[in-house]
């Protein structure tokens, strides 16, 4: 089994470092965060995901697995795979000044032949600009899920490998050899920019599907009932068709903004993808109105409560949370915000306009509306009769259809869902 470098420690990775060293190769995993460093070489994990504090432990057990913060031991290694992050520039476009900073220093440490793999989503002609630094790139996008890292590594849809040198780029097939998966191999353009495309995809088919809702509830529709419909159409599938409060999180943004970018670079229209991003923009004042409505009167002094605050279950990533979109939206209008969040660290959110709480009841007191932003399955648990007791208005906006209509009725609550009418 090979020697593979890893720079990059965050969701992507961590994973990638984990289950590579899992899947039996000798991994080095290298991040500039030292405190971060310092944890993971005792083992300890700091994101809330299944299975990788146990795998990361096993690696440092069996010695699989090493973490510094020091690109140097790379020295000797011919597969690295980049996991940077490349977030937002303030133009829009993907930021790849992480990337570029640490190919300055690859090409001159690493061996000759050496392999980069670009597993951060970066934009398409990377991979071409990192083989003109004289070393032999390959697009190899990842597509885990936030919540389900180490589960979507294993068991991936697909493999993407992107590279105009075949022997680089088996390489990097001999990584996953234990996979089962489609190996998709392809050029390098294509690989780069199937990435993007898969979450500009995702995310058009959520702004329908949230444009739908609201058309639902003017034609007195049930969008649960349209939706379910319309996925037994092996075309459309079921999944992704869930409305709510918007679309967030560490990539959908950034992603589309960034292929908005290249596009219009290109000279190309992407009408589609334009209006996805919009909707999505406006999704935030839709929520803001339903909650107006369910308060009866103005915003202002509206003691308003939130449930969830993280972009949406099983997470505790802030990054984009539409909840924190339309929490901004209430408390421009006036109201007084608390929330809770199972995994969110409320000390994230010291300064910020929502008194956040470790108790979900808190969330209640005196509440004149509840709002469900987040679709963690545990709310559905809570005692809604005590909910109701303490709230001033037992009034729920449901952005997710998350809770039971059926159980907030009989507990007395109104309830405000997605593309349903009011109940
Ligand atoms: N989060 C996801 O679900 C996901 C899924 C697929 C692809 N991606 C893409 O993968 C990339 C990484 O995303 P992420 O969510 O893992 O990011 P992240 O912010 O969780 O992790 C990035 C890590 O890189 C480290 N870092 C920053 N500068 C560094 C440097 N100069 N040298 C070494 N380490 C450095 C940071 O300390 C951090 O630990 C992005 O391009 C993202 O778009 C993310
Ligand atoms: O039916 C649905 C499904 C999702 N969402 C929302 O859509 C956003 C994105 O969800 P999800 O895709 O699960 O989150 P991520 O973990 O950010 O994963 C996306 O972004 C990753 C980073 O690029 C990709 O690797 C994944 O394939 C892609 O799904 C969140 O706000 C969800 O609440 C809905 O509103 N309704």
């Amino acid at each position: 089994m090979s020697a593979v470098g890893v720079v990059g420690a965050g969701y992507v990775g961590l994973t990638t470092a984990a289950c590579l060293a899992h899947l039996g190769h000798r991994v080095t995993c290298v991040d500039i965060d030292k405190s971060k460093v310092d944890d993971l070489g005792r083992g300890e994990v700091r994101i809330a995901e299944p299975g990788l504090p146990e795998l990361v432990r096993a690696g440092l057990e069996g010695g699989e697995l090493g973490f510094t913060t020091d690109l140097e031991p790379l020295r000797d290694t011919t597969v690295v795979l980049l996991c940077l992050p490349t977030p937002r520039a303030a133009d829009g476009d993907a930021d790849t000044r992480v990337v570029d900073a640490v190919l300055d220093r690859l090409e001159d440490l690493l061996p000759a032949g050496a392999v980069v793999v670009t597993k951060s989503t970066v934009p398409v002609g990377t991979a071409a600009a990192i083989g003109r630094r004289g070393l032999r790139a390959v697009s190899n996008p990842e597509f885990l899920r936030e919540g389900h890292a180490v589960e979507d590594f294993l068991n991936p849809d697909r493999i993407v490998i992107g590279s105009a040198d075949e022997a680089a780029g088996d390489a990097v097939a001999a990584l996953y050899r234990r996979l089962v998966a489609p190996v998709v191999r392809t050029d390098p353009a294509s690989a780069e920019l199937a990435k993007y495309a898969s979450n500009a995809f995702l995310a058009t088919k959520l702004s329908y599907v949230n444009g739908l809702a609201q058309l639902c509830e003017r034609l007195g529709a049930d969008v649960t009932e349209v939706t379910r419909t319309m996925g037994l159409d092996a075309r459309i599938g079921p999944d992704f068709l869930a409305p709510g409060p918007g679309w967030g999180g560490s990539c959908l943004p950034k992603d589309t903004s960034a292929l908005l970018r290249a596009a219009a670079g290109a000279g190309v229209e992407f009408d589609v993808l334009r209006a996805a991003v919009r909707t999505n923009e406006r999704q935030g004042e839709r929520v803001a109105a339903a909650v107006r409505e369910a308060v009866g009167g103005p915003l202002s002094g509206a003691r308003v409560g939130l449930l969830g605050l993280a972009f949406k279950a099983g997470t505790g990533d802030l990054r984009d949370s539409p909840a924190l979109a339309v929490a901004a939206k209430l408390a421009d209008g006036g109201a007084v915000l608390t929330g809770y969040d199972p995994a969110v660290d409320p000390a994230e959110l010291d300064g910020s306009r929502v008194q956040v709480t470790d108790d979900p009841y808190l969330v209640a007191k005196d509440a004149e509306a509840l709002v469900v932003l987040t679709d963690w399955p545990q709310f559905r648990d809570l005692d809604w009769a005590r909910m109701a007791a303490l709230a001033e208005r037992a009034v729920v906006v449901d952005t997710r259809n998350l809770l039971d209509p059926a159980l907030l009725r009989a507990r007395g609550f109104r309830r405000y869902g997605t593309g349903t009418r009011p109940e």
